[in-house]
């Protein structure tokens, strides 16, 4: 059995190959994106590769940055060709959730107005279904109401703290309640019901956007197409 970490290099290392001279980047969060920084860097500093990225948090834009990857706002550019990304788990029919790394809610604008989007994982991340625990990002001003309301619901909430035990703060300064939802039967009917809570920023489920999915596995990567036509 491949270490995870492997798995997650060589995908990333895989998926960093879709990225051609010229293109406007999306850059995803977390521990597998790592590994597509570090290729990506290697590659401009080796091959030239002339890109711009677009960063899904702050973290992303220094680690880019610092490897000589050229980092611009998502509201300083015209338009990202691709975003590459991470996932916490997808399930067959390409739904995802996202936001382990409470990076969502920039992960969710970056990717909506990518023109394509690739998820990079291991093999531990493709479920048959999505039972991982569901980030959402919320203002905090009443927050501890809607956590109530999220309770009420019967959705298991609970509040993503820090090491010292107080509340995350997402890049845009908002909190993160995870939910722990008995079954997700439907996530796109849960994902209507909590984007119309006042006080809900984003949640973490991901529906109809990726087109790619790069899988780490230990025979190797293998590729996943979202569309009947791909589209890269
Ligand atoms: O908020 C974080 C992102 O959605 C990550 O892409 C996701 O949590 C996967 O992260 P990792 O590659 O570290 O498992």
């Amino acid at each position: 059995m491949t270490d995870t970490n492997e798995l997650k290099k060589i995908a990333g290392y895989r998926a960093a190959e879709f990225v051609e001279d010229g293109m406007v980047v999306g850059i995803g969060s977390g521990s597998t994106i790592a590994y597509v920084i570090e290729a990506l860097g290697k590659r401009v500093a080796e091959e030239g590769l002339n890109i711009v990225g677009v960063p899904t948090s702050d973290k992303t834009r220094r680690t880019a940055a610092k490897l000589g990857i050229p980092m611009y706002n998502v509201d300083d550019v015209d338009h990202i060709d691709l975003t590459i990304d991470g996932a916490d788990e997808i399930d067959p029919e390409f739904a995802a959730i996202k936001g382990g790394g409470a990076a969502l809610l920039w992960e969710k604008i970056v990717a909506i107005n990518s023109s394509r989007n690739v998820w990079v994982v291991d093999e531990g991340k493709l479920a048959p279904k999505l039972t991982h625990y569901l980030p959402v990002e919320v203002i905090p001003y009443g927050s501890d109401q809607l956590f109530k309301r999220l309770e009420a619901k019967g959705y298991k909430p609970s509040w993503r703290l820090d090491q010292n035990g107080n509340p995350v703060r997402t890049d845009s300064a908002n909190f993160l309640i995870d939910l722990h939802p008995t079954d997700i039967t439907d996530p796109f009917t849960l994902g209507r019901e909590l984007t119309s809570m006042v006080g809900v920023v984003e949640h973490g489920l991901f529906l109809n956007i990726v087109d790619k999915v790069v899988v780490g596995r230990d025979n190797g990567v293998e590729i996943f197409d979202a569309h009947p036509q791909p589209l890269i």
